[in-house]
C-alpha cells in the first residue's frame, strides 16, 4: 500500500479537515500564523473571522490554489498539495469569487461538473435543490449574482461529496436564498457530508453551525460551540427587573453591590442591571432585601455582534466561563425562556 492511501485510511475514519501549524506569508504580510484545526467529519463548522484575518487563504491552500509557508493541511486523509488532485475529486467547492461561463447554460454549467467528477446526477434535479431550474437553458452570463451563487453552489453539490467547501456561501443572496442555503446545509449534513464554511453572516452561522473557528490576524483565537464562546465572555450581561415599586433604597442596594457597572431607571417599575453574571442572584437578593417585589425578570445574552467583536478586536476581552451563574439559567417569572 503506498505512504498516501495509508495516510487516508488512517485519518478519514473521524477528521474530515486537519491543519497542524498553518502558516502563509505574502511578503510582509502573515495572513496565517502557526493555525492547527480539526473538523471532525460530519459537523457542519464555520469559519469566522473580520475582512483580512485568512479565511480565504486558508481555504485556497485545502484547495491547493495556495501553498503554505509552514505547516501540513491534510482533506480526508489527503495531503491538501501533493494530493490535491484527489481532494478536488472528492471535495464540493464553492470558492471566493468562482468563475463562470457566460456563454454555458446553467444545465451545461451542471453537465461539466458531472462528468468532472464522474457522477450520474440529473442536472434539473440539481439545479431544482438550488431553486433556478427555470433557468437550466439560460446562459451564465445573463444571471443575477444570487443566480451564479446558487449555480456554483449546484455544481458543488455534484456527485454527493463526502466534504463541502464553501467559502462566503450567502454572499449575493436573497433572505431565501440565504434561507434554502441554510436548509441544503443542513441536508448536506443530515445525509452524512461534513460542511466547512466561511461566513460574515453570524446569525446563518448561529442558525446551523455545531462548531466555529474564529481567525484574527491569522491567528486562531477560539474554536468552540457558540454557545460555549458566548459562555466564555461571561461579560456585560443586563438584567431587566420589573419591581412592584423602584424606591431610592432599591436603586441605592443594587448599586453599592461589587461587580455592578450599571443601574438605570427606565420607569417607576423597571430596572436594567448591567452587571456580572454571577451577581444576577445577588441583584435580586438586594432589591428584595431593600423592600422591594421581584414580579419579573429577563436577561439579555451578549449579541452575537458584540460576541464577534470581543474575540476579534481589542476593546472586549473574552473571559473565564467559570462565573457562570446556575440559579438564573432557568426561565423568567412569566414563563419566558432566558439564558444566562
Ligand atoms: N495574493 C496575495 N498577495 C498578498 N497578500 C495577500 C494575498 N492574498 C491574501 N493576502 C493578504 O492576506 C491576508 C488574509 O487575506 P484573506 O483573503 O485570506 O482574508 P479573509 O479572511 O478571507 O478576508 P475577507 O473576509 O475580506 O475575504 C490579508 O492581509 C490579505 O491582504
Amino acid at each position: 500500500m503506498s505512504e498516501p492511501e495509508y495516510r487516508r485510511d488512517t485519518l478519514s475514519d473521524e477528521v474530515a479537515i486537519e491543519l497542524v501549524g498553518l502558516g502563509k506569508q505574502y511578503g510582509d504580510v502573515t495572513a496565517l500564523d502557526n493555525v492547527s484545526l480539526t473538523v471532525r467529519k460530519g459537523e457542519i463548522f464555520g469559519f469566522l473571522g473580520p475582512n483580512g484575518a485568512g479565511k480565504s487563504t486558508t481555504i485556497d491552500i485545502l484547495l491547493d490554489f495556495v501553498r503554505p509557508s509552514a505547516g501540513t493541511a491534510t482533506v480526508l486523509g489527503y495531503d491538501a498539495q501533493t494530493d490535491s488532485l484527489a481532494v478536488r475529486q472528492t471535495v464540493g467547492v464553492l470558492p471566493d469569487g468562482y468563475h463562470l461561463y457566460d456563454r454555458l447554460t446553467a444545465r451545461q454549467h451542471l453537465d461539466f461538473a458531472i462528468a468532472s467528477k464522474g457522477s450520474d446526477d440529473d442536472p434539473i434535479e440539481l439545479l431544482e435543490r438550488v431553486g433556478i431550474a427555470d433557468a437550466a437553458d439560460r446562459k451564465a452570463g445573463g444571471f443575477s449574482k444570487g443566480m451564479k451563487q446558487r449555480l456554483v453552489l449546484a455544481m458543488a453539490l455534484t456527485g454527493s461529496p463526502e466534504l463541502l467547501i464553501l467559502d462566503e456561501p450567502s454572499t449575493g443572496l436573497d433572505p431565501n436564498g440565504a434561507r434554502e442555503m441554510r436548509d441544503i446545509i443542513r441536508a448536506e449534513r443530515d445525509r452524512g457530508a461534513t460542511v466547512f464554511f466561511s461566513s460574515h453572516i453570524l446569525e446563518q452561522v448561529e442558525a446551523v453551525c455545531d462548531r466555529v473557528g474564529i481567525l484574527r490576524d491569522g491567528k486562531l483565537v477560539a474554536v468552540d460551540t457558540i454557545d460555549a464562546l458566548r459562555d466564555a465572555l461571561g461579560t456585560n450581561a443586563r438584567l431587566i427587573l420589573t419591581v412592584e415599586s423602584v424606591t431610592d433604597d432599591v436603586v441605592d442596594a443594587v448599586t453599592t453591590l461589587p461587580d455592578v457597572t450599571g443601574v438605570q431607571t427606565d420607569s417607576e417599575t423597571r430596572l436594567t442591571v448591567t452587571c456580572a453574571p454571577a451577581t444576577k442572584t445577588a441583584v435580586m437578593h438586594a432589591v428584595e432585601a431593600a423592600g422591594g417585589t421581584v414580579v419579573d425578570f429577563d436577561i439579555e445574552e451578549t449579541s452575537l455582534e458584540e460576541m464577534f467583536a470581543a474575540y476579534t478586536t481589542d476593546d472586549v476581552t473574552p473571559a473565564s466561563s467559570d462565573d457562570d451563574d446556575p440559579e438564573l439559567a432557568t426561565s423568567s417569572t412569566d414563563g419566558t425562556e432566558v439564558r444566562t
